[in-house]
């Protein structure tokens, strides 16, 4: 179905599902009433795979030889529509040169890795939804690694929902060791994914499962896709054209892995503002930690003293002190803001 380019048979869709036939409030910035939502049955159910300019790639079944074009419905309004969401879609799904479909529902996020600008832009940004992990790239040199950064990266991750993994590359100029002590007690994945590291490891634990990455510009990100994406760059000229023919390479792209899943390469992330994420949301990453402050007195930021002198993480010992120490040391990163 949906398949039918017949000029005939889209009309009879069009006029089945088209917008206009959605009752609306009169006046500017009118919005249909929920209730009166088409309830497109016949929706088709796909991922988006990248975004550029008010259109959408799609695929669907989730089926990267499945790739169509569409459009958000307009009686979606301004509902953001990011790569990795999950999507129903009507209208021309033959995939075509040219051809059209429409995005008529966004299915509720599982998890988000959101942004903002900086720390005290109001407007969040999601760069990618649903996705199960957040691999962290960083050089071990040239450029140097941060802290600051990956640390910010791991707030977003942990207030998402996405568990962190820390990837080294360029393990051929230093010693990893140093550096990744100071995320032990996180129990975070090190990996190495250095040019001439093995990345079997990696590969097994990314594959059928959606897997975003992140990293400065320089650190080696785009060799590390190429690896575990071999096509990487037909694939991503192909995905974010989006029928526009024109590349940008500002947003992100889900590309396909080999053997199922994908990775989405989130280029172009200048900063990572931390605006709308609470000590809550991080510490609920940490079940142990999650356990701990149901018995911090109400508004407890979890900082421990002066700012919070009765906070439960302040009771915990062995391994959950050790790690909850280190979350705070991660929670201190949102009072402050670094360019990514
Ligand atoms: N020594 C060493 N150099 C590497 C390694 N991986 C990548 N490089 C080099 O690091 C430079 C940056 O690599 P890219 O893969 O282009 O880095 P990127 O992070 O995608 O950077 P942008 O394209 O600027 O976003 C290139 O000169 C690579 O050859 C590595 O494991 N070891
Ligand atoms: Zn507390």
């Amino acid at each position: 179905m949906g398949g039918d380019a017949d000029g005939n048979a889209l009309l009879s869709r069009r006029r089945q599902y088209d917008e206009s036939d959605v009752r609306v409030r009169p006046g500017k910035g009118s919005r249909p009433r929920t209730k009166d939502r088409p309830a497109h049955l016949d929706a088709v159910e796909g991922m988006v795979v990248s975004v550029d300019r008010g259109r959408w790639g799609v695929v669907l079944g989730g089926d990267p030889h499945r790739p169509i074009v569409a459009m958000r419905a307009r009686e979606l309004g301004r509902t953001p529509i990011v790569v990795g969401d999950r999507v129903g879609v009507v209208g021309d799904l033959s995939g075509r040169p040219d051809t059209l479909a429409r995005i008529v529902r966004v299915h509720d996020r599982e998890t988000v890795l959101r942004r903002t600008a900086d720390d005290t832009d109001p407007f969040e940004r999601i760069v990618v939804a649903n996705a199960q992990r957040l691999l962290i790239v960083v050089a071990l040199a040239d450029p140097p690694p941060r802290t600051g950064l990956v640390e910010r990266a791991l707030v977003a991750a942990y207030a998402g929902g996405l568990s962190p993994v820390l990837c080294l590359t360029k393990s051929d100029l230093a010693d990893p060791d140093e550096f990744t002590a100071q995320f032990t007690d996180l129990d975070l994945p090190v990996m190495l994914v250095g040019r001439d590291d093995d990345l079997t490891e990696l590969t097994e634990l990314i594959t059928d499962s959606v897997t975003a990455l992140i990293g400065h510009s320089g650190v080696g990100k785009s060799t590390l896709v190429n690896r575990l994406v071999p096509d990487a760059d037909r694939a991503t000229g192909e995905v974010s054209g989006v029928g526009k023919g024109r590349h940008t390479s500002t947003q992100s792209v889900a590309l396909p892995l080999p053997g199922g899943g994908w990775v989405v390469d989130t280029p172009g992330i200048r900063s990572f503002g931390l605006a709308h994420i609470s000590a809550e949301d991080v510490v609920a990453a940490f079940s142990d930690l999650s356990a701990a402050v149901e018995d911090c007195p109400r508004g407890c930021t979890h900082l421990g003293p002066p700012a919070d002198p009765e906070c439960a993480l302040d009771g915990l010992d062995g391994k959950s002190q050790r790690r909850a120490h280190a979350v705070r040391g991660l929670l201190a990163a949102l009072t402050e803001n670094e360019a990514w």
